[in-house]
């Protein structure tokens, strides 16, 4: 299985939803940073489950327990490695999901891909409680790239059609991100917010779930992150933002949009600010030229689908009567992904970037 990913700050996580644990291992981290721990926790509360209404119902405490790699409040050179125990699993709410698979879980293909032996429970290794330990990975990082005034933030853009406030993909700044993630349900226009809870709670009422849409930005990037081609900023960001848990699309500044655009329309005007700094007047390009930081504000999209657990009767297969089948999901599931995946996509982020950070010094 390859749950590992990068080359200079490289992380492997593993567990599964329902078993003893989950956790992550770092290796590569420069020795010497602080970490503060508190902090780590605070940022991954902000994804745990079972706080609010529209998240599953599964308590847990993500506590993570440093069982290596901090010497003194400091990274000392050692692989850093976190276990988070799984203390709320619900394991016989899965016994039939292994013979009728849920529609739009990874339950078939896993049981094809690993001839059955996989742990269904939860969704095993594919659970979106695997982000968890990303989160810690993204916490570490984050502290570490934020001395060097690299800051992250991102908020709801959108669930289910209902569109926040978005951001000014030139102005945002490091404050603007700091107070939007400060916010329980993080979404700059609180009334798009109270409209998104709402319809969350009609889908879940209707034994449905809705998808949507996280925003993020990185400021204070410097100019020249990024390798040619296959590790690109986008390349690195996008393989690590496709690792969530039911993220079906990445975007960089327009996005798909700039296909409808004019040359002169799409193109960022340079211009030397009054320090002497290169900046652009507009930023269609998110912050991404040849793969490579601009030094303006990275933007990006991550999309989310819809839950596919909902506890209404679907259509699906016997894997073991070779019929066609119903199957009822019951069990604890979040109506809609997107709340909780916010500091999902930015702890992604900050892991590929101090990647991406650590590869140009060593140049
Ligand atoms: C934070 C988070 C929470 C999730 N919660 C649920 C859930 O409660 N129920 C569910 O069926 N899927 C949930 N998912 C999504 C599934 O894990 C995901 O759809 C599944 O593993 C299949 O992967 P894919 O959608 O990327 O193809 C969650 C994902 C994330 C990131
Ligand atoms: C536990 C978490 O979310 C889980 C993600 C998830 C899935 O299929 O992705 C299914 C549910 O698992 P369970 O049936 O064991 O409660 C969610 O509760 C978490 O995010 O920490």
């Amino acid at each position: 299985m390859s749950s590992n990913f990068g080359e200079r700050i490289k992380i492997s996580i593993f567990g599964q939803s329902h078993s003893e644990a989950i956790g992550v291992v770092i290796d590569g981290l420069p020795a010497g940073e602080e970490i503060d721990l508190e902090k780590v926790q605070a940022f991954m509360k902000r994804r745990a489950p079972g706080q609010h209404k529209y998240s599953t119902t599964r308590k847990e405490g993500d506590v993570p327990e440093v069982v290596s790699g901090l010497f003194e409040g400091k990274t000392c050179g050692a692989p850093l490695c976190a276990m988070i125990h799984n203390t709320n699993a619900h394991s016989k709410d899965y016994s039939n999901l292994v013979k009728t698979p849920r529609p739009g879980h990874a339950d078939y293909t896993a049981a094809v891909k690993y001839g059955g032996f996989q742990d269904y429970r939860g969704g095993g290794h594919f659970s979106g409680r695997l982000t968890a330990p990303l989160c810690f990975a993204g916490a570490v990082c984050m502290q570490i790239l934020e001395r060097k005034g690299i800051h992250f933030g991102a908020h709801i853009h959108s669930i289910h059609g209902i569109a926040d406030t978005p951001m000014n993909p030139v102005e945002i700044t490091a404050e603007e991100l700091a107070a939007v993630t400060a916010k329980t349900f993080p979404v700059f226009s609180d009334e798009a917010g109270l409209r998104m809870q709402e319809i969350i709670e009609d889908a879940r009422l209707n034994q449905d779930s809705v998808g949507g849409v996280v925003e993020a930005a990185v400021v204070g990037l410097p100019v020249g992150l990024g390798e040619p081609m296959f590790d690109g900023l986008e390349s690195k960001l996008a393989s690590i933002l496709y690792a969530i848990p039911a993220v079906k699309g990445v975007e960089f500044g327009d996005g798909f949009g700039v296909a409808a655009l004019f040359g002169s329309e799409n193109n960022d005007p340079f211009y030397f600010d009054e320090n002497g700094n290169v900046k652009t007047t507009t930023n269609h390009h998110g912050g991404s030229l040849g793969g490579i930081s601009s030094g303006m504000p990275l933007v990006l999209r991550a999309a989310f689908k819809p839950t596919p657990s909902i506890s209404r009767e679907q259509n699906t297969i016997g894997m073991e009567s070779g019929q066609n089948e119903t199957v009822r999901v019951i069990g604890r599931h979040d109506p809609c992904i997107v709340p909780r995946a916010v500091p999902c996509v930015e702890a992604a982020m900050a892991v590929a970037i101090l990647d991406l950070y650590e590869l140009q010094q060593k140049k």
